[in-house]
């Protein structure tokens, strides 16, 4: 049955915490996280986490009560049935999972993840009513970013109908678990260059960047769009900057702020 969530709040800042956060940071990750977006004035609805899928019901009870969103790192390829390990689509919507990440390159590089396998988990979790967040990016700096992109959204979304929404985070691979993000002319080329190419999905979709994000990087990639609302992502996609709940709740700050002045 497919679960009907909310439709995705125009400015979309989030983190994966991927394995980094255990139990107890994660209890107390949430309600920092909320006390801090009440002080900026941050509305919680437009903020996520995904946590590894054992944390999900605890984020879901503590961030996702207060109005955070709570998505999943991973989802099964595979229905509910004799799968020994895996967490399936359906399994994850009844607990309230909002979104789900696919194609990530760390999925790819170190668990063998093909395209069809990441369409996969894309059609299963768009099925489930979930928003597929499907990453996306060159693996090699100088790589042609566009060409790279588009072949990937068209080999894992294709046609694939997403009534819960889709969100293309831009992770160029080289500019992930770096010092610094990506230059913030070539993200607002790229995100632009996304936009076009999603456009006949309508504005269901959100653009995000990812890859070392952390405070002044929205500030950077807003300023080289120069004006261009087109060039500038819906908001950001942490990794390590987002598992200390006081660095998340600061970047999430900076991003409400400058996405509230763009969009009326
Ligand atoms: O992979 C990321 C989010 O999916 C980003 O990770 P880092 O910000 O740690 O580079």
């Amino acid at each position: 049955m497919t679960t009907r969530f909310p439709p995705l709040p125009r400015t979309l800042i989030g983190t994966s915490t991927k394995s980094y956060l255990g139990a107890e940071a994660a209890r107390s990750w949430g309600p920092i996280v909320l006390a801090r977006l009440q002080a900026a004035g941050v509305d919680p609805a437009s903020t996520y986490i995904c946590p590894a899928s054992a944390l999900i019901p605890l984020l879901r009870d503590g961030f996702g009560a207060g109005g955070g969103v709570v998505g999943a790192q991973d989802v099964s390829a595979y229905p509910p049935g004799p799968f020994t390990g895996e967490v399936s689509a359906p399994l994850l919507a009844e607990l309230g999972t909002r979104m789900v990440m696919a194609g990530h390159p760390e999925r790819r590089r170190l668990f063998a993840e093909s395209d069809d396998t990441v369409s996969t988990k894309v059609r299963v979790t768009a099925q489930e009513g979930m928003a597929p967040v499907v990453v996306v990016g060159e693996a090699i700096e100088g790589e042609s970013a566009i060409a790279a992109v588009s072949a990937q959204i068209e080999a894992v979304v294709g046609n694939t109908d997403c009534p819960g929404g889709l969100v293309v985070a831009y992770e160029p691979a080289w500019a992930i678990g770096r010092d610094r993000p990506a230059p913030a002319e070539h993200i607002a080329a790229v995100v632009r260059a996304l936009r076009n190419l999603l456009a006949p999905r309508g504005d269901s979709v959100r653009v995000l960047y990812g890859g070392s994000a952390q405070p002044g990087t929205f500030t950077a990639i807003a300023e080289a769009a120069q004006c261009d609302a087109q060039a500038v992502p819906d908001g950001v996609f942490l990794g390590r900057a987002g598992v200390d709940p006081d660095s998340f709740a600061k970047v999430a700050a900076e991003v409400w702020n400058i996405r509230e002045r763009l969009v009326v």
